[in-house]
């Protein structure tokens, strides 16, 4: 006898973590502007960090901009999921809102470096699904930082200095997209979200027809 027809679905679907890292200037931030953009079912984890604010950048919708001591005392105090030092500078996520978002099964982004996506994957395995962007070549990236025209020359090669140690991680993440054309790029994580979302809503729904079929005919 086939088991009833499944009740709707009890348990809450917990939020997807999607982060995005790459080397600096791979585009990583363009992607997941565009992605904030287009999908509406999906929100920006806002970071805190130390680092001084770019002219382009606007305060609570890029960053938390706080100083030195700001940063410490939220970290000390548990406020932040993670957090590391990047190109000299802290960056941290706030946990309450992750936390808050996963509970109601939205999803959210984590434009994060290679620390803070080891970090999330260690705590939270099963929530986190992590893209790695590659730049085309290392001069395009050199170019996009330059033409970006947001850091000093200074910045921009403690970047670059910093772009092969990062590149080194690649592995460790669940997919690798290279940012050349940023269309093709953009297409790529679009998919991806589309399937690990299609993969989590099916084992998801998966939980009331499991548990009525063991019910169905208790004595085999
Ligand atoms: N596919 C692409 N082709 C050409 N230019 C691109 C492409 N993708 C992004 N860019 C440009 O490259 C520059 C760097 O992109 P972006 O700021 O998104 O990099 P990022 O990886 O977020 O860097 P960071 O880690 O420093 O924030 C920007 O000026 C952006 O417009
Ligand atoms: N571990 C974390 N890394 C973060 C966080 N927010 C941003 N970042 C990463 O820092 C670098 C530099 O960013 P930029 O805005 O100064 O160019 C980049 O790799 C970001 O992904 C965070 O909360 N935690």
């Amino acid at each position: 006898m086939k088991p009833a027809k499944s009740s709707p679905v009890q348990i809450a679907r917990r939020g997807l973590m999607l982060v995005i890292s790459s080397p600096s200037g791979a585009g990583k931030s363009t992607i997941a502007r565009t992605l904030l953009e287009t999908d509406k079912h999906i929100g920006l984890s806002v970071s805190v960090t130390t680092r001084q604010r770019r002219p382009s950048e606007v305060e609570g919708v890029h960053y938390h901009f706080k100083s030195v001591r700001e940063f410490e005392r939220l970290r000390d105090s548990d406020a932040l999921l993670e957090w590391a030092e990047v190109h000299g500078n802290f960056y941290g996520t706030p946990r309450e809102p992750v936390e808050q978002a996963m509970a109601e099964g939205r999803d959210m982004l984590f434009d994060i470096d290679w620390q803070g996506a080891q970090q999330l994957q260690e705590k939270m395995s099963a929530d986190v699904v992590s893209i790695f962007v590659l730049p085309p070549t290392m001069t395009e990236l050199q170019s996009r930082l330059h033409r970006r025209a947001e850091d000093s020359e200074e910045v921009i090669q403690t970047r670059l200095a910093n772009s092969r140690a990062e590149i080194a991680h690649w592995r460790e993440y669940d997919y690798v997209i290279i940012n050349d054309d940023l269309n093709t790029a953009f297409d790529a994580v679009q998919s991806i979200v589309k399937a690990e979302r299609l993969r989590r809503d099916r084992r998801h729904g998966m939980f009331d027809f499991v548990r009525e079929l063991l019910e169905e005919t208790p004595s085999l």
